[in-house]
């Protein structure tokens, strides 16, 4: 676990951050400037705060009258360019952060074959591919046996082929490793797919942290992924396949009816955004849509409405006219009619 609370004033900017970070990927998420890379400088020891406490797991690495030296916190960084060492062949990139330490050799097999970077060890960085450099990159930095993983924009400088081809591995890093991972992104959908934990800054705040599905399903915070994100992301369990071959998920919110085939009991996470969601005071009849979930009216925040289903929270976006003709207002109970589901892996 990352703890990090601290404050810093810069003429323009007085950052005052507080967040944890446990294991897992943890999105550090905001517009430009409001001090995700200088929080990121703070942790790794490159920029020291007025005050504050940095820790990671229990280990103290600034306040308490510590300051340990950005060599001694055991961070480990993967930077949006892989910053290999030219001259040097994969193998040796890899060794580098490791040369002296006891038991990397064990390490280096493991790594080498989570990241499945075998193949490449004898090249060298000009003969990669960006995805392949940068999963030299994220093997050189779990081989200096770091206690943190630090991201920042690691995708940014790669098309949308490369992209697509290191996300897995992102994803399996976030599985197989535990490690506190964070994450700097500019990307919902990179932040969508990899992130447990996300932290919102404005203006060298944290105005949230918390789990994704909680900000994407809150209408108060959801605009600030962006506005077509906003709406419900929840889990659910395959239970059965009907006779039609549609396929009904449990899930917090009630049953949840998609096309088939899924196998039972496979765990799965559904998005419901809320421009796919339409409300009705009345039990809707003659629809196409299969997904009828009775909800309340939570609160009302411009054209987003926050609604409860079951043990989940859902968001509908409709206009102000249809709020007033709906008469809705906390605590309406109505019909959300989703129109469409998609589904993330588990
Ligand atoms: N050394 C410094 N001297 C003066 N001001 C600084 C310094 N470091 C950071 N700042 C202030 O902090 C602000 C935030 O910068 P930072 O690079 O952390 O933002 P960011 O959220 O990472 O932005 P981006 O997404 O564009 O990378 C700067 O605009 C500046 O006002």
């Amino acid at each position: 676990m990352l703890e990090v609370a601290f404050r810093r004033d810069f003429p323009g900017l007085s950052l005052d951050v507080a967040f944890r970070a446990p294991v897992g990927v943890t999105a550090l998420f905001g517009p430009s400037g409001c001090g995700k890379t200088t929080t990121i400088n703070a942790i790794a020891g490159l920029m020291r705060p007025d005050a504050g406490r940095i820790a990671l797991d229990g280990r103290v690495l600034f306040g308490d009258g510590i300051d340990l030296p950005p060599q001694a916190r055991r961070i480990g960084y993967v930077f949006q360019d892989a910053r290999l060492f030219p001259h040097m062949t994969v193998a040796a990139n890899l060794r580098y952060p490791s040369r002296w330490r006891r038991g990397a050799a064990r390490d280096f097999d493991r790594i080498v074959e989570m990241l499945a970077l075998g193949p490449l060890l004898k090249r060298r960085p000009a003969t990669l591919s960006g995805g392949e450099r940068q999963r030299t990159a994220i093997g050189r930095a779990l081989l200096s046996d770091p206690a943190l993983l630090v991201m920042d924009e690691p995708l940014a400088a790669l098309d949308e082929a490369r992209k697509a081809e290191i996300m897995p591995w992102l994803e399996r890093l976030r599985d197989e490793i535990r490690l506190p991972i964070l994450y700097v992104s500019h990307s919902v959908p990179e932040v969508l797919r990899l992130a447990t934990t996300v932290v919102l800054m404005q203006r060298g705040r944290v105005c949230h942290a918390g789990p994704l599905a909680g900000i994407l399903a809150d209408a108060a915070l959801a605009p600030q992924l962006g506005a077509r994100e906003a709406g419900a992301l929840i889990r659910g369990r395959v239970e059965a396949t009907e006779p039609d071959g549609m396929i009904r998920v449990a899930t917090a919110a009630g049953p949840i009816l998609l096309p088939g085939p899924l196998p039972a009991g496979r765990e799965l996470r559904l998005r419901i955004l809320a421009h796919e969601v339409i409300l009705s005071r009345a039990v809707p009849s003659g629809l196409s849509a299969l997904n009828v979930l009775p909800v309340t009216v939570a609160r009302i925040d411009g054209g987003l409405v926050q609604l409860v289903a079951g043990d989940e929270r859902m968001l509908a976006q409709i206009t102000p006219r249809s709020v007033k003709a709906l008469e809705l207002r906390p605590g309406t109970a109505c019909h959300a009619i989703v129109k469409s589901v998609s589904v993330l892996p588990g």
